[in-house]
C-alpha cells in the first residue's frame, strides 16, 4: 500500500500504543505461570498478536476481560507441534527456549523479513542444555524438541539479545540451575525489562555486568497484575515530530521506563529540542536544531527516528551503532541511507559502525518502506519537514508495532 505523508507543522497529544516488547515478555510469563495473570493496556500489533498467537498454542488459555485487558490461565500444555511467530524477532528467539521446556517436538516457523533473519545463536546453547534441535541452516524453520534441563552454558549476545531474553524466562522453569555465559551482549536494556518482568512475576534471577546470569531451576511463576506501560519506540517518532515540526505531547511514557527507547530524550536534548519531562508524559517542542552525535548500539530501535531528527539538524550527525542495524527488518542502514538519498539527505554508512547524516532541506519523493515499520514512520516524520509530499510504498508495514501510526500523525499535523 503506498501512502502519501505531507509536509506540514504539529501540534498535539498522543497516546503510542503499549510496549510490544513488555508486552511479549508479559505474555510469555503469563503462559509460564500455572495461575491466572491479568495483563491490562493491552494493545495489540501484529507482534504482539504473534506473541499471544504462541501462547494459546503451547496452552495458555485466555480470555478478554475487555478491549485491552486479558485475564490468562497459564500452564504448558501445547496444543499443536507448529508455532507461528509472524514477523516477529523477539518471538521467535523468545517462544523457543520455552517451547523446549516441552518434551513433544515443536517447529517454529514465520513469515516474509524473519525468514532472513539469523537464527544460528540458538543452536548450539540449545543443544548443550539437552534440547534436541533441527534448523534450516541457521534460519527458520527451526524444530526443537525438549526439554530443556539447564546446566552451564556459553551464550554468544552480539548479534541481538532476544534469545538471552528468551532462555532467562524459559530456564526458571528447567529441571536444575543454569549459568549462562554471555559473550558480547548488545542491546542490554532488553535484558533489563526481562529480569524486570521475571520479577515482577516473582521469578529470581542473578547477574553481573551481562556477562553472567545465574538461573535457579524449578521455579514458580506468581500470578500477576501486569499493566503494560506506553512504547518509548513509538513515542520517540513522535517526539522527533514535535522536535522538527512544532510540539508534540507523549502521555502514558515515564522517563523511569527501563526501555531502551528513553534515550531518545538525550538525542533530543543534544539535538537542541526542548524536552519536559513529567510524570506520566514528555513533551518536546521545537528550536533550532543543531548536528549531534549519539551512540544508538544498546538501543538500535532508535536509528530510523535518529535519522528523522539528523536530517532537520543544521549540520553533520554523526550516529553510531550501525552494525546492530543488518539484521532487523530489513538492512536498516542501507535502507536510510538508499531512501533518504531520494529526499536529497546525505547518509554516510562509509565508516564501519558509524552512520553520518548531513541536515537539509527534504524533496518530496517516491520512497519504499522495505517492508519495515520503522522505515514507513521515519519518512512520515520526515515528510513533515519536506517541500512536497513524499510517498511511502509498503506503508502498511507500520502495522508490526504501530497500526494507527498514520492516523495519530495525522490528527496532529495541521
Ligand atoms: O527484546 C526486545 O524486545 C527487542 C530487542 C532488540 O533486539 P536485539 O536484541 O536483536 O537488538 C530490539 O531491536 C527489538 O525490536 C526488540
Ligand atoms: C526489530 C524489531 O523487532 P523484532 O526484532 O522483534 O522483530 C523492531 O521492532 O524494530
Amino acid at each position: 500500500m503506498d501512502k502519501t505523508a505531507g509536509p506540514g507543522r504539529v501540534k498535539g497529544t498522543l497516546t503510542p500504543p503499549c510496549s510490544k516488547s513488555y508486552a511479549q515478555r508479559a505474555l510469555a510469563a503469563a503462559l509460564l505461570s500455572e495461575e491466572v495473570s491479568v495483563l491490562r493496556n493491552l494493545e495489540f500489533c501484529d507482534d504482539t498478536r504473534s506473541a499471544l498467537r504462541c501462547i494459546e498454542a503451547l496452552g495458555a488459555r485466555v480470555r478478554q476481560a475487555d478491549p485491552t485487558t486479558l485475564s490468562i490461565q497459564g500452564g504448558l500444555d501445547p496444543r499443536v507441534s507448529r508455532l507461528d511467530v509472524g514477523e516477529s524477532g523477539l518471538a521467535t528467539r523468545l517462544f523457543t527456549p520455552l517451547a523446549s521446556l516441552c518434551s513433544t517436538p515443536i517447529v517454529i516457523e514465520g513469515r516474509d523479513s524473519l525468514l532472513r533473519r539469523p537464527m544460528g545463536m540458538m543452536l548450539e546453547p540449545l543443544r548443550r542444555l539437552g534440547v534436541t534441535v533441527r534448523d534450516n541452516d541457521g534460519y527458520l524453520p527451526v524444530e526443537v524438541r525438549g526439554p530443556i534441563r539447564g546446566g552451564e552454558v556459553e551464550v554468544d549476545g552480539s548479534v541481538s539479545s532476544q534469545f538471552i531474553t528468551g532462555l532467562l524466562l524459559a530456564l526458571p522453569k528447567a529441571g536444575q540451575d543454569t549459568t549462562l555465559h554471555v559473550h558480547g551482549a548488545v542491546s542490554t536494556p532488553y535484558l533489563d525489562m526481562t529480569l524486570d518482568t521475571a520479577a515482577r512475576f516473582g521469578v529470581e534471577i542473578s547477574q553481573r555486568d551481562y556477562e553472567e546470569f545465574y538461573i535457579p531451576g524449578r521455579q514458580h511463576y506468581r500470578s500477576t497484575y501486569f499493566s503494560i506501560e506506553g512504547d518509548w519506540s513509538a513515542a520517540a517518532m513522535l517526539l522527533v515530530a514535535g522536535a522538527t515540526a512544532g510540539e508534540v505531547t507523549v502521555r502514558n511514557v515515564s522517563m523511569l521506563s527501563k526501555q531502551a527507547d528513553t534515550a531518545i530524550c538525550t538525542a533530543l536534548v543534544r539535538a537542541g529540542a526542548a524536552v519536559i519531562n513529567e510524570p506520566e508524559s514528555v513533551t518536546v517542542q521545537h528550536r533550532p536544531l543543531r548536528a549531534f552525535e549519539f551512540d544508538a548500539t544498546n538501543c538500535p530501535d532508535l536509528f530510523p527516528a535518529l535519522a528523522a531528527l539528523a536530517a532537520a539538524a543544521d549540520g553533520v550527525s554523526e550516529i553510531r551503532g550501525t552494525s546492530r542495524l543488518e539484521y532487523k527488518e530489513c538492512n536498516r542502514a542501507e535502507a536510510i541511507r538508499d531512501e533518504y538519498a531520494k529526499l536529497g539527505i546525505e547518509v554516510d554508512t562509509s565508516e564501519e559502525d558509524l552512520m553520518r547524516i548531513r541536515g537539509g532541506q527534504a524533496h518530496g519523493a517516491h520512497t519504499r518502506s522495505h517492508g519495515d515499520h520503522r522505515m514507513a514512520m521515519s519518512l512520515a516524520v520526515a515528510a513533515l519537514r519536506a517541500d512536497s509530499e513524499i510517498t511511502i510504498e509498503g506503508a502498511e508495514s507500520v502495522a508490526k508495532s504501530y497500526p494507527g501510526f498514520f492516523e495519530d500523525l495525522e490528527h496532529i499535523r495541521y
